[in-house]
């Protein structure tokens, strides 16, 4: 499977409140609210005035470009996955193109017509972006990984605290007088270390090699039915072999160095699985760095995930990897399904430990090779301090805290030493039992963790724990279920730290519980006092905030 998150509203699945269709004045928020609507709109129009081919008038009102119609266009900003959204000349219409950077101009070709805005290709650069920066990683142009590593990190920044504020105020509708004057805006948490920072890495094996087409001839060592590195964006069966990545550790990078040295060997009878044909043998390698908890230094777990169970198949690899200091366990992860996921339904250890430790916020943490945890743990510390802030905890050990989609315990297990209780609810069951470990491993005796699933809660829900005085969610990229909406605003904690993984979701419900939902005649009854982006995740699209919600002075 790919290595990267892929963020988007593109996750907005059914059950969740969609982002509401309104006239949103900006381009931000008119693609914001389309990106529920998947059909196609309206006929395609032959004459526009932004084509290059053929420029003449036409009404901006109608105005919707061909599929593979050219078009010169300039980027304005970074929206959505990291794509640059520009408007078509005249019309105000919007398309987006990925790897478009603001102010640069382009010639490209309309490849999909979505809702109310198109979809380009960038087919070639006129004049190139502001802010360029030369990208350190030779795949930068072309791996779907990082998308804006030739843009100059402090306009990345800029770039994602725009997004945010954007989002927040044409779907979230809140005031940009309000949000700055008030203070409730803060400016984005930049992350001091931008390279090597994530701990975790999931390459693919391939039988099929991919390249841009400009590099075929140029790169191609002949060997390109074995690939071992990251998807090719938009393709589930091509993979872009890379020999290093710069967002992961130093020793992750030897890791790979060394398996992609002597993976190919026909003497070894490795054979990369097929994701069309299913057959083959190695699927995916994943790369875990934790920490040795006596001298600090980066410690290792290299995961092999193979379509069968042969051990001796694996063990010229991990004769060759197990002599690199830093490898302190190696495991084997059996999943026989045509699938692409990572998961074994056997998991075996074949050499030294079957989990690593990493340490957050003063605690340990044991992480196994499918346990959820957060992949920039520099930048979670940051993140879960200023958490902590939102939370403005007493202290005295009175309070109960209510973490919601709290995966493997974290945020509530750095707080249980200052409250009375940690009630956590997530949906892995995997994940509750890590959480429970977690906690037994650092002594805490104040936290309960539950398996459930927040999108299917009824009125009981709230039965089995006192009201909280606190409470974190933490969601996924789709946001809250209505019915967790409805619960929070029945509920009435007197805060709520809600922290986000996708602006968009955050924005909408951010809506919800301040303003309330009209067209269920539901009250909002919180005011948001901060919102804070943070960026976990340089050089890509991903952005992370914390918002504080108070109740209301005339909530009751
Ligand atoms: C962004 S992660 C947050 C994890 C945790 N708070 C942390 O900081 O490590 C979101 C979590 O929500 C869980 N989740 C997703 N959908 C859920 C649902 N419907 N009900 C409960 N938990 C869910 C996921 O399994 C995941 O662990």
């Amino acid at each position: 499977m790919a290595t990267m998150p892929s963020h988007g509203l593109r996750h907005l699945s059914t059950g969740q409140p969609s982002l509401r269709k309104f006239r949103f004045s900006t381009t931000v928020a008119s693609v914001a609210s389309s990106f529920t609507e998947d059909s196609e709109q309206a006929q395609p129009n032959t004459n526009n005035r932004a084509d290059i081919n053929n420029n003449n008038n036409n009404k901006p009102s109608s105005y919707f470009p061909k599929r593979g119609q050219s078009l010169e266009l300039v980027c304005e900003s970074l929206a959505f996955k990291g794509k640059g959204l520009c408007k078509v000349a005249d019309t105000g219409f919007v398309v987006m193109c990925d790897r478009a950077l603001p102010g640069e101009r382009f010639i490209g070709r309309v490849t999909r017509k979505k809702g109310n805005y198109a979809e380009v290709t960038k087919v070639k650069t006129i004049s190139p972006h502001w802010d360029f920066v030369d990208a350190p990683c030779e795949y930068a142009s072309y791996c779907g990984g990082c998308k804006t590593q030739n843009l100059s990190y402090e306009a990345q920044l800029r770039a994602k605290e725009q997004q945010v504020r954007d989002l927040v105020i044409h779907v979230g509708k809140f005031c940009h007088t309000d949000l700055e004057s008030l203070g409730i805006m803060k400016p984005i948490v930049p992350c001091d270390i931008q390279f090597h920072y994530r701990n975790k890495m999931e390459f693919s094996f391939g039988s099929q090699q991919w390249l841009p087409k400009e590099l075929i001839t140029e790169k191609n060592d002949g060997n390109k039915n074995y690939a071992l590195g990251l998807h090719a964006p938009g393709f589930f069966d091509k993979i872009l072999n890379v020999d290093k990545c710069l967002l992961q550790s130093e020793p992750a990078n030897t890791v790979l160095a060394a398996i992609q040295d002597c993976w190919r060997d026909e003497q070894l009878g490795l054979s990369p699985y097929n994701a069309r044909s299913h057959a083959g043998f190695l699927k995916h390698l994943m790369l875990r760095t934790g920490r040795n908890l006596k001298t600090g230094l980066p410690e290792l777990m290299v995961n092999f995930v193979t379509s069968s169970y042969e051990p001796e198949l694996l063990k010229p690899l991990v004769e060759r990897i197990k002599v690199i200091p830093e490898v302190v366990s190696i495991v084997n992860n059996v999943n026989t399904s045509v699938g692409n996921t990572s998961v074994g339904e056997q998991e075996y250890t074949l050499h030294g430990k079957s989990n690593i430790v990493e340490i957050l916020r003063g605690l340990t943490f044991q992480i196994s090779a499918n346990s959820f945890f957060q992949t920039n743990t520099y930048q979670a510390e940051v993140l879960y301090k200023l958490i902590e802030e939102c939370a403005g905890l007493k202290g005295d050990g009175s309070e109960i805290v209510l973490d919601l989609f709290c995966g493997t315990g974290t945020i509530g297990l750095t707080l249980a030493r200052r409250v009375k209780h940690i009630y956590g609810y997530e949906v892995v069951a995997q994940a509750i039992s890590d959480a429970r470990l977690n906690a037994n491993l650092n002594g805490i005796h104040n936290a309960t963790f539950i398996q459930g699933d927040l999108n299917k809660i009824d009125e009981s829900f709230g039965n089995n724990f006192p009201k909280p005085d606190i409470v974190i969610s933490d969601p996924n990229r789709p946001g809250m279920h209505m019915k967790l909406i409805k619960f929070l605003l029945k509920l009435k904690p007197q805060r709520i730290v809600y922290v986000s993984c996708n602006p968009a979701t955050c924005a909408r419900d951010l809506d919800y519980l301040c303003h309330g939902v009209m067209e269920q005649n539901i009250k909002g009854c919180y005011d948001l006092k901060s919102l804070q982006p943070v960026d976990m995740f340089p050089h890509t699209p991903h952005i992370e905030c914390v918002c504080l919600l108070e109740l209301s002075d005339h909530s009751s």
